[in-house]
């Protein structure tokens, strides 16, 4: 079979993520190591996909004034990654463009379709992309500008306000830089530091995390540090198990723990001594976990497949000296990475997500010594998830608050931003260019 050019790869991976809404990264990832991309090619693939999932409402209101039948999906997306690459990638000239994309509607489908795809295209050419500015409603101009459903960007800016919801809803379009952290009883900050340098990977400390480096360039799958001195961690989710503040030798639990990442950062703090029982719903799930321990070579996690919202079946209360509760929920905080989310998400699934983390509250609460501490964290940006299922769990639990040394002990790089609350804090994927975080800290009452 003849080899696929880049955009027919491209194509049909947007067909298959934007009818299908499997995940864009895992399919990317997939089709690049199937399809024998080159280096130069992934970088262009990678752009056209994500750019087109990230821009698709956007793309679709440019593109409604020009098409008034209904498309095959396929001729849709070539629709929407031509235009895509024709408004958003200015290295491109429009005519490669189009040729390219005549050239493939002509190899997919009849004459017809290829005659429809250039008319298409050359009338974009011609008589230029309808005005977003002149759209009167600024909730509707903001989703179309920024490419997030309406209800979404109704609701954060009821929740957050609207200048504060731009400011996110632009940076969700910002493509994401990777982090790393150090595995310490491995090497050092600075050794690591000093060796990515020395193989081609520029980076910069974290100010969340003293075993985080942000990469400013170079690719650190690539290093020799990786997997056993390096794990790939989002540098705001290295701050969740910091805010933990676990000792060696304490006992630990993660109820909701895979992949991994943060009980593998909980046993590195705690020197690999004490116990840590990660739990998550699916065996599959858990492997992971097992997985990434024995990468970075720690062996205190022990790994259970397990409901937890019946973990009280299987621990004794008040036996954790610390919990950490990292939740399933809505994901509104990683859209970066995973931009298919914001257009599968419906309004509904937040709150059956906010019972689901409720009932798992529920059920690690009593698990918590009485001098014990217990983290909540989710990659969300939502109240219902976050500040409110805290507000409302403290009701039900009054002999529990918010540690007030949670906000002492955040990094100085955290205390000025706006998502703090009596209830923890919200980091906005604007804040540090990273994932969207809530994290919070509770305690019993003195
Ligand atoms: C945000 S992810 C956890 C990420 C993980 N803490 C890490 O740092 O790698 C939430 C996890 O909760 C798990 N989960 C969902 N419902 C659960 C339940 N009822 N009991 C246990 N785990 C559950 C999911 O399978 C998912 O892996």
């Amino acid at each position: 079979m003849a080899k696929q050019s880049v955009r027919e790869i491209a194509l049909k991976l947007l067909t298959q993520v934007g009818e299908s809404g499997g995940f864009s990264h895992i399919l990317i990832n997939q089709a690049i190591s199937r399809n024998d991309v080159s280096e130069k090619d992934k970088g262009l693939l990678t752009e056209i996909v994500y750019g087109t999932l990230q821009h698709r409402l956007t793309l679709e209101f440019f593109l409604k004034p020009f098409v008034k039948k209904k498309m095959d999906p396929w001729v849709k997306w070539l629709l929407y990654l031509s235009v895509y690459q024709m408004e958003f990638l200015e290295r491109i000239p429009d005519h490669a463009i189009i040729n390219e994309a005549v050239a493939i509607a002509k190899k997919r489908g009849h004459r017809g379709t290829s005659g429809f795809v250039n008319g298409v295209l050359r009338s974009v050419q011609r008589k230029g992309l309808p005005s977003i500015e002149s759209i009167e409603d600024p909730i509707e101009r903001l989703s179309i500008k920024t490419s997030h459903p309406y209800w979404l960007v109704d609701r954060w800016s009821n929740m957050y306000g609207l200048e504060l919801t731009r400011k996110m809803c632009e940076s969700n379009l910002k493509s994401k830089s990777l982090s790393v952290r150090i595995q310490p009883l491995k090497t050092t900050i600075d050794k690591a530091q000093s060796e990515l340098q020395n193989e081609g990977i520029d980076t910069e400390k974290s100010t969340l995390s003293n075993q985080g480096l942000n990469i400013v360039s170079g690719n650190p799958l690539a290093s020799k540090l990786f997997p056993s001195q390096i794990t790939i961690q989002d540098e705001t989710s290295m701050l969740v198990s910091e805010m933990l503040d676990v000792k060696s030798g304490m006992t630990v639990l993660d109820a909701c723990s895979a992949p991994g990442g943060k009980a593998t950062h909980i046993s590195e703090k705690m020197e690999n001594q004490g116990e840590i029982f990660a739990y998550d719903l699916h065996a599959k799930k858990v492997k992971l976990v097992k997985e990434k321990a024995n990468e970075l070579d720690l062996t205190n996690i022990q790994t259970g497949a397990i409901d937890s919202r019946n973990l009280g079946e299987k621990h004794q209360k008040e036996s954790f000296d610390r919990i950490l509760l990292d939740a399933p929920c809505s994901g509104l905080g990683v859209l970066r990475s995973k931009p298919d989310i914001k257009y599968n998400k419906k309004e509904s699934d937040i709150h059956d997500l906010a019972k689901i983390q409720r009932e798992l509250l529920d059920s690690v609460i009593p698990l918590l010594k009485k001098d014990g501490k217990m983290v909540y964290s989710t990659c969300t940006v939502d109240r219902e998830e976050n500040e409110e299922q805290i507000k409302n769990v403290l009701k039900t639990y009054p002999h529990l608050e918010v540690d007030q040394q949670f906000f002492d002990e955040l990094p100085d790089s955290c205390k000025d931003l706006e998502g703090i609350t009596e209830y923890g804090i919200q980091i906005f994927p604007q804040d540090f260019n990273a994932d969207g975080f809530f994290i919070t800290r509770l305690k019993y009452k003195e």
